[in-house]
């Protein structure tokens, strides 16, 4: 089943071309990533794709929702986790969980379940400003899931990650996938792009390059991007 469709989507700041149309569609449970270098257009596409900027032309569909159409319904379907979030430093990491779940009607039993799995039960009456870079973005994925959104759309989710805590995001990417939420997020991490997209969006300056449906093996997909990336 098709859960999310991008069709013809575009950016144009003034003179300036941020996305070119871009297309691509995605399976429930499956997970789309977003490669390229600085500037590539990664953020520009995946708010869109949040509601949080109007494209140029194009529009983006979840579960036969289009955002044109029905914004309140297709807002209900995601997740989001921006690369620049501002965490309310005076709340404790469990107020702030408690927070944003509210929002979404979530149950304290959900909360406790994500506290867990960002590895912060330990921290969860600790203010947030008293947290670690990799800490707060965990918290901030944490956020994200908290609502089990049908699309989890993420921003450079693994900046700050520690090695232990990048390999635990793509186990905990994994799992989600299997519950069926549909993931689309960008990096600059090659091997994570390869360990968990099921199709790699390779962008340069606004434009897709290549798309990479994975078939070989997460070594052959790494080397493919790197190769790209040098190009
Ligand atoms: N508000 C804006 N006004 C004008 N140009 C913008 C704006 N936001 C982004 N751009 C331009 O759009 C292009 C794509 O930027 P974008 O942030 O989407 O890239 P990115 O792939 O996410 O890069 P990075 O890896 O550095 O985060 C860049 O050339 C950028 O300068």
């Amino acid at each position: 089943m098709t859960r999310l469709k991008v069709d013809g989507v575009s950016k144009v700041y003034k003179e300036k071309t941020a996305l070119h149309p871009c297309s691509f569609e995605a399976e429930a449970g499956s997970c789309v990533v977003l490669c390229g270098g600085n500037g590539a257009g990664k953020s520009t596409l995946l708010q869109m794709i949040a509601a949080i900027s109007i494209p140029t032309t194009g529009t983006t569909i979840i579960d036969d929702i289009n955002i044109k159409d029905d914004r309140e319904s297709y807002l209900k379907k995601i997740g989001f986790m921006p690369d620049d979030f501002y965490a309310q430093e005076m709340m404790t990491v469990e107020e702030f969980l408690n927070f944003y779940g509210a929002f979404r009607k979530v149950k304290k039993e959900r909360v406790n379940q994500v506290v867990e799995l960002i590895g912060l039960t330990d921290k969860r009456r600790e203010l947030v400003k008293s947290l670690s870079k990799g800490m707060r973005q965990r918290l901030i994925f944490g956020q994200s899931i908290l609502a089990e959104p049908a699309v989890l759309l993420m921003d450079e989710p693994t900046n700050g990650l520690d090695p232990y805590w990048v390999n635990r995001f793509v186990e905990i990417v994994n799992e989600v996938k299997k519950s069926g939420t549909t993931i689309v997020f960008s990096t600059h991490m090659m091997d994570v792009a390869a360990e968990t997209g099921d199709l790699i969006v390779f962008m340069k300056q606004g434009e897709v390059i290549e798309k990479i449906v994975r078939k070989g093996t997460v070594e052959e997909t790494t080397i493919q991007l790197m190769k790209l990336h040098r190009q």
